[in-house]
Formats: structure tokens, C-alpha cells, sequence
């Protein structure tokens, strides 16, 4: 029974997987047009390799690759910076600095533009054209990198890769709502303001009319209040937002696609040369090709729809209702709703604000363009929305090969593009790595993510997540210093056993699994709106109990008997007294004195084992279960 679920879930996730695998491996074209457009792409012979970071000579290959000159092109005036340079973790008061500069000089983080085109433009120039304007934004943005390193505006690691923008491109002009999805948890980092810009300026070249929308999902990592607080700030931006969660629906999917009757492939790749030929461009030439068969096509898609949606029952009275709060929101002055949307109520908010863009639009299908950053839950919302349609289309895997443009219902297409890393200000690469924005695997220096990581999550909380005990700072150290990355990581490694050959703990692979929990929230922290108190904003529970759990059970043992991690953090408890005692008594060597042994230099540190043997055992008199599951694994580690 158990293994038969099992198979279940995974047989659902090697069918998501393969729809939706496009996107991160080159070669697979699920993600492409093979249809010839008259644009003069092949968009079934693209090259989707996402390239955020490339070393300086790559980056001179590919500059003279775009510029078709072979070895000859002008280096862009890049310095290569080190990732690992970055490795202190910045203070409130510079990270605020920071963060004040970014804002100055936001208007120069652009994303690069489609050069203008008309029928006459010939696919060729129109390549030629669009590799010119691509090389040119991409030499602004080093100028500008090199320019402003040193005052602290490290520009993140963008996309360099042409063909993702050519697909942002189409998906911006086809689309009437362009929806950014962002992670709940900083949704600002992963909103780009001048997608928004761009998204205005094609409206006005294609004289149409576009929304912008952001979709804050993971949004079950906020609490109420929390989504209060954003909803609050993005109504006083008048920035038109929802809180979804995708994750709601990922089981629910891989529950239902057994049930869910399968529908002919054909049928879904009809839909997509359809979504097509309406979307503006050459309507034309594409809908001749699709002709009656295609109609017929949409009208069976739309059949099967309405089938479905009869069998979920409630879906368009809920329709009806959110469709009439879209449509009431008065525009200029947005009033989001800081709700969990449910599916449903989605796509009707959706469909309401599409509906309104295109009121006075002879054609009446309209579409809903899906943009984000990779990580932030793309797959799953597109997943979780077009549910029927994405089982119907994965029962064959790897018969996908479009452009996605998928149907949520017969006059509402869904777009979907690739995730794109938008070039943007963060205050570090670390910050990127633990916002998952770059790949923790692919990390060849893990210190200052982990350094960061250890200054956002209180070390109390680290604490308790890991049934660790982190050494305090010492004499003479800011009390309140967050621990290292080694003190984080050593005392992970030994608690997890993750040791190295040599007998030392294994921190790589500790930082590994540490940043990973950051980035899928098993480590929580979400940031607050621009101008709201942060800890005021996120508050970790206080385990204050706990702490002092831990100092009596470290100080209880004598130390030759402590497991590792925790003599680590003893040795680190220098007392005024006993680094007086040490030192003083170093200083004797020699003179005996009636009573007192004298210290021997690189002994024992220092009043360990007068401690030692002072001991009595105060974890009999404490009943606390946390003190006892910590008391466990260290008799647990001592009989190892
Ligand atoms: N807690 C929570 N996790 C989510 C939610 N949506 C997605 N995730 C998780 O976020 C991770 C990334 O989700 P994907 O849907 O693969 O994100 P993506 O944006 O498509 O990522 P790329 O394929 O890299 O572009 C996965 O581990 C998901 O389980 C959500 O609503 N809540």
C-alpha cells in the first residue's frame, strides 16, 4: 500500500518534472516554439542555458560571439571579482547605507529592450539588431558595475544569455497582465521595477493596454499580521498584489493525475499554436495554418474544460464573487486583499483585471504573462493553476516542446517564461545564494552565506534547530556577535557526524545542508517592508529557556567528557578570573607556592578542571524535555 503511494507521487513528480524540466537543462526544448514565427526565430533550436556567472574570459567569449567578430571584440571593461571577497557580513547601519545607494542609482538597472520592428524588418536584421542591443546593455551594466564596486553597489549575477530575454520579450507583448511571482519571504528582491517600466513602454508602442501584477506566493511562511504589513506598504505603493501558495496544491495535483482522464496531446499542442496565432503577432499566416482544425481544437479544449470545472463544483460561484472584487477595485488607488487566495479565487482575480484591460478589445481572449526569478515557485503556481490542463499535457512525458501557453479557461491563456535572474542590487552574493536565487550546490565558497545566515537566524533559534550548542563570544568580544561560520558549522558537523577523513568535522557539507534549510524556509526569516522595524517585524520565538539548558548541561560535565561540539563551546567561556589565574600563574612557572600547582604552558584551558570537579548533577533536578533530548544525545555521543 505504502510503496504503491510512493510510486504514485513520484510517477507525478517525473511528469512535472519532465514538463517543466525546459528550463534548466539545455537541450531539452520543452520550453520552445518549433513553430518558424515571423519574427525569424527557430524557436524550437534555442539555446535556454541560463548563464548568470561567467569568469572573465567566458564573458570576453561570449562578447565576441555576440558581436560577431571572432577574438576581436573589445573586453568589456569588467574587473573580476571574486565571490569570496564579499565575506563579511555587513551591520544594520551598512546594509541601511546600502540599501539608501541602491535606491539612488535604481534607475540604471535596467533590463535590456527589444529594438523596435515592424513587417518590414527582416528576421535577419531584426537578429542583428537585437545582438547589437543586447551587447550595448550588457557593456552599461559592466561600466556601471565598474564604476560603482566600490562604493558598495555590487550588482547581482544577471542572466546573460540572449535567448531568455527574446522569450521575456514575446511574453511581454503578447500578455495583458504581466504577473511577477516573488517569494513571500523578500518579495522586493525579487520584484523588478523596470520589467514594470518596459512592460508600459510596449503598451504604448503596441497602443494597448498592460497591468502589471505581483503574486506574492510562499505566502504560507507569513503570518497574518505579516501579510498585513505588506499588503499595507504595497497599497501605499499602489502596486496591485495577491498572497498565494502554491504548495497547497502540489499534493492535491500529484493525487489527482491518475484520476484525471487523459487527453489527446495533440489537443494541447493545437492549444498552444492557437494561444499563438491570437496573441497579436502574425495572427495571420499561423491561424491559416491552425485553420478549422484548430477552432475546432479550441472548441474541444474549452469542452473538456467546462467538464471539469462542472465536476469541481463550486468554482464559478467563487468566480463570481472575486470576479466582481476585481472589477470594483477602483484603479489609481489599490486595494489588495491580504488573504491566502485559494486557486479559484485566483485565476477569477486574474481573469477580472485581464477582462478590464481588454474591455474595449475586439478579441476576447486574453493572456496572463508568467514571470520570476528561478526558485521562487514559478512551476508549482503554473502548476497549481492550470491543473487539468498540465495533467492532460504530461500524460505524454516529453511530448511538450512549446513555448508554454497553456489554457485556464477558453478566452484566458496562461504564458509562461523562463525563470530569469533580472539584474539587481542585493547588498552581497551571499544573500543571493540564500535567497536561492543562486544554486547552493554550485557553491565553491560557502563561508560568507553561512556567515550571513548566522547573523539573520538568532542563535538561539540555531540552536534549537540543530540540538546544537554554539560557543559564546569571548572576553573582550561583542556579547552579541552572531557565531561564525565555523562555530556554526563545527558544532553542526559533529552533532550531524559529518566529519572529514582527518577527523574534522566536514563543513562544507554542513554548509550545504545549513543554507538549503535557509532556502526552502526550514531556517524562517522574512524580511519586513521598506520602513518597518525588522524585529519588530519577524520575531523569533525566545528560547531563552533553552540557552540556559544548555549552559547547565555544558557546565555540568567534565570536559574530557564532553562530546565535542560542546567542548568547543567551553573552551571559548573565558572568565575574567580564570584568564587572570592562567596568565598569572604562567607567569610563576617555577615558584612553588604552598598550595597551588603551578600552570603548565599549553595546558589544560584555563579553570576547566577546577570546574571539573566542582560538579554536581543539576540535569536530575530538571524535568524540561528539551533538556533531556539534549542530555540523550550527549550520553548518546559518550557511549559512541
Ligand atoms: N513553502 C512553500 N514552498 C513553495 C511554494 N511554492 C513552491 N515552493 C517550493 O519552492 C521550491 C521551488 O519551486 P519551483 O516551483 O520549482 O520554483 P520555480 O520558480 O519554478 O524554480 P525554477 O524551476 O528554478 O525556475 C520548491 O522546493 C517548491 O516546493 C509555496 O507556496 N510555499
Amino acid at each position: 500500500m505504502g510503496k504503491k503511494n510512493k510510486s504514485n507521487s513520484s510517477l507525478g513528480r517525473s511528469l512535472i518534472k519532465d514538463k517543466f524540466s525546459g528550463r534548466k537543462h539545455a537541450g531539452d526544448s520543452s520550453m520552445l516554439h518549433t513553430a518558424e514565427l515571423a519574427d525569424g526565430y527557430d524557436w524550437g533550436r534555442l539555446n535556454l542555458q541560463s548563464v548568470t556567472e561567467e569568469n572573465s574570459f567566458e564573458e570576453f567569449l561570449s562578447t565576441a560571439n555576440l558581436a560577431g567578430t571572432e577574438f576581436l571584440a573589445e573586453k568589456l571593461n569588467l574587473t573580476f571579482v571574486n565571490p569570496s571577497s564579499n565575506v563579511e557580513v555587513i551591520s544594520e547601519e551598512e546594509r541601511k547605507d546600502i540599501i539608501a545607494k541602491q535606491e539612488e542609482n535604481k534607475q540604471f538597472l535596467q533590463i535590456p529592450r527589444r529594438p523596435n520592428w515592424d513587417e518590414k524588418t527582416s528576421p535577419e536584421e531584426l537578429h542583428s539588431l537585437e545582438k547589437d542591443a543586447f551587447l550595448d546593455w550588457r557593456r552599461k551594466l559592466a561600466l556601471f558595475q565598474d564604476e560603482n564596486n566600490a562604493k558598495g553597489l555590487l550588482l547581482t549575477p544577471y542572466e546573460k544569455n540572449i535567448e531568455f530575454w527574446r522569450q521575456l520579450w514575446r511574453v511581454v507583448e503578447k500578455s495583458d497582465v504581466v504577473i511577477q511571482i516573488v517569494d513571500a519571504r523578500n518579495p522586493l528582491l525579487f520584484r523588478c521595477e523596470d520589467l514594470e517600466r518596459y512592460v508600459q513602454e510596449v503598451a504604448e508602442k503596441q497602443g494597448s493596454k498592460k497591468i502589471n501584477f505581483i503574486l506574492v506566493n510562499k505566502a504560507d511562511f507569513l503570518t497574518k499580521s505579516q501579510r498585513e504589513t505588506w499588503c499595507e506598504y504595497f497599497n501605499s505603493q499602489n502596486v496591485r498584489v495577491a498572497f498565494f501558495s502554491a504548495i497547497k496544491y502540489s499534493k492535491q495535483t500529484a493525487a489527482k493525475e491518475t484520476e484525471i482522464p487523459e487527453v489527446d496531446e495533440d489537443v494541447s499542442d493545437e492549444a498552444s499554436d492557437v494561444s499563438d496565432s491570437l496573441d497579436g503577432s502574425p495572427s495571420a499566416d499561423t491561424q491559416a495554418s491552425s485553420g478549422s482544425a484548430g477552432q475546432e481544437r479550441v472548441e474541444e479544449i474549452s469542452r473538456a474544460k467546462s467538464e471539469v470545472e462542472s465536476s469541481t463544483g463550486t468554482l464559478s460561484e467563487d468566480n463570481q464573487t472575486t470576479n466582481e472584487k476585481a472589477k470594483q477595485t477602483p484603479e489609481g488607488d489599490t486595494k489588495n486583499s491580504s488573504d491566502i487566495l485559494t486557486r479559484e479565487e485566483l485565476v477569477s482575480l486574474l481573469k477580472g483585471i485581464a477582462e478590464k484591460v481588454g474591455e474595449n478589445s475586439e478579441n476576447k481572449l486574453r493572456t496572463l504573462g508568467m514571470v520570476g526569478y528561478p526558485n521562487v515557485g514559478k512551476s508549482s503556481t503554473i502548476n497549481a493553476l492550470v491543473e487539468e490542463k498540465k495533467t492532460s499535457v504530461s500524460a505524454t512525458p516529453g511530448k511538450t516542446k512549446h513555448f508554454q501557453t497553456l489554457f485556464l479557461e477558453e478566452d484566458l491563456v496562461l504564458c509562461d517564461c523562463p525563470g530569469l535572474v533580472m539584474p539587481s542590487f542585493v547588498s552581497s552574493q551571499a544573500e543571493m545564494v540564500l535567497w536561492g536565487i543562486l544554486p547552493v550546490d554550485r557553491l565553491r565558497d560557502h563561508v560568507p552565506s553561512v556567515s550571513l545566515l548566522a547573523a539573520l537566524i538568532p542563535k538561539h533559534s540555531l540552536e534549537e534547530q540543530y540540538s546544537i550548542m554554539l560557543p559564546s563570544p569571548m572576553e573582550g568580544e561583542d556579547p552579541d556577535r552572531p557565531p561564525t561560520s565555523e562555530e556554526l558549522l563545527n558544532s553542526y558537523g559533529y552533532m550531524r557526524g559529518f566529519m572529514t577523513p582527518r577527523g574534522i568535522p566536514d563543513n562544507a557539507r554542513g554548509a550545504r545542508y545549513v543554507l538549503k534549510d535557509f532556502v526552502n524556509g526550514r531556517l524562517l526569516y522574512c524580511r519586513a517592508p521598506p520602513g518597518y522595524n525588522q524585529d519588530e517585524f519577524h520575531v523569533f520565538p525566545s528560547t531563552a529557556k533553552s540557552s540556559k539548558a544548555s549552559e547547565s548541561v555544558s557546565s555540568s560535565i567534565a570536559p574530557s567528557k564532553l562530546p565535542p561540539q560542546l567542548r568547543m563551546a567551553r573552551q571559548n567561556k573565558f572568565s575574567v578570573e580564570a584568564l587572570d589565574n592562567a596568565f598569572f600563574r604562567k607567569a610563576s612557572i617555577g615558584v612553588h607556592t604552598k598550595g597551588t600547582k603551578p600552570a603548565q604552558i599549553g595546558g589544560a584551558f584555563p579553570g576547566s578542571s577546577q570546574e571539573a570537579s566542582n560538579l554536581t548533577k543539576p540535569w536530575k533536578k530538571h524535568n524540561n524535555k528539551n533538556k533531556k533530548e539534549k542530555l540523550r544525545r550527549v550520553y548518546s555521543y559518550l557511549d559512541q
